[in-house]
């Protein structure tokens, strides 16, 4: 295979883009997509500029948003900023950020359960004395990133909208376990160019990783790679296979809920970022259910009855499998000795 299929998602061929997508996720797992309603080339360098901007900024001013690990003054373990472990196999620092009432106005958190999962936001602000252009810098961050976090919510809930279909289910199928409540998560990254011998964990098969191999945890991950090179897909027959950067469209891929909710069928696909020679910067939206949401582990097919499926709590299972993620690996235990407790 010498490049990702191909998926136009302003085809009117319904059935047709289900049953392709439905293909390619069960054979390759990652394709590109393109047309993507309100996604544009002018979208996409106004988001590249919003990126660098953040990850310019003075150090200072982005420790103010940093998780608890960066900025013990912070009570944020989730959200927030995140910055570069010199020691481990990756190298980059992101900010994040989900659901609150900025990102879907009139949304209210209904209880406290799962924290800090379900954790509020932290926006980075200007300073008083700031200049009335730096000031606007940050509206505008904040504009660009919560528009691009909608649009990603609405293009996501339409590829899964696909997928259901093409695996012969109802169109809704999915729905209910995003709306009203979903922990998914819009993360910018930046992988600022090394400058020193990468730690022995950072080679993979004689390459320098930036990004270890993993599969995503999530249901579905939609990636802006802008021009930067550097993706790998580990393809069936255990071949990596090199993302060319495709501007305009995303890179979409299917992640571990997701898997487990078709029963296996559709596996979540490994990838990794190697090193390009130069920094980088990317932004993976990851859609992930609600914390109270009850996942299925199977597909009401082939005979089963709704009956018959079993369910895993998203929040729970998320709080569990934490641990094996290198963004967010210490954070429970982080929250734990901050001795830090929501309160009601
Ligand atoms: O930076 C990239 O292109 C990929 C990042 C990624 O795979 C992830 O954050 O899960
Ligand atoms: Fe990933």
């Amino acid at each position: 295979m010498e490049s990702l299929p191909i998926v136009d998602f302003s085809s009117t061929d319904t059935e047709g883009t289900a049953s392709r997508i439905v293909h390619i996720m069960e054979t390759v797992g990652f394709l590109y997509l393109d047309n993507v309603p309100g996604y544009n080339l002018e979208e996409e360098a106004e988001l590249l500029e919003i990126n660098k901007w953040f990850f310019n900024l003075p150090e200072e001013r982005r420790l103010r948003v940093a998780r608890y690990l960066y900025n013990k003054k912070n009570k944020v373990f989730y959200r927030g900023y995140f910055g570069l472990d010199k020691d481990y196999s990756s190298y980059k620092e992101g900010y994040e950020f989900g659901q609150d009432s900025v990102t879907s106005p009139g949304y209210k958190l209904t209880s406290n359960e799962g924290f800090p999962v379900t954790e509020e936001n932290v926006w980075p602000e200007p300073e008083p004395s700031d200049s009335q252009e730096e000031k606007e810098r940050y509206a505008k961050f904040k504009e660009v990133v919560v528009k691009h976090y909608g649009r990603m919510m609405s293009a996501s809930m339409r590829f899964l909208q696909l997928l259901a279909i093409g695996l012969g289910l109802p169109e809704t199928y999915f729905h209910h376990l995003f709306v009203p409540e979903t922990l998914s998560t819009l993360r910018l990254l930046h992988y600022p160019q090394r400058g020193f011998e990468p730690p022995p964990s950072a080679i993979e098969d004689g390459q320098v990783v930036v990004c270890e191999t993993h599969a995503d945890n999530v249901f579905v991950t939609f990636l802006t790679t802008f021009n930067y090179t550097g993706l790998q897909v580990l393809l069936h027959d255990n071949t990596w296979l090199t993302v060319q950067p495709r501007p305009g469209s995303f890179v979409v891929n299917l992640g571990k809920t997701l898997s487990e909710s078709t029963g296996g069928r559709i596996k979540a696909t490994k990838h990794r970022v190697v090193d390009p020679g130069g920094e980088r910067y990317s932004l993976p939206f990851f859609l992930e259910p609600g914390y109270s949401a009850k996942v299925p582990l199977s597909l009401p097919l082939d005979g089963k009855e709704e009956n018959d499926v079993k369910y895993m709590q998203y929040g729970p299972w998320l709080l569990e499998n934490m641990k094996k993620y290198a963004e967010i690996k210490d954070v429970l235990k982080l929250f734990e000795e901050s001795g830090f407790k929501k309160e009601n």
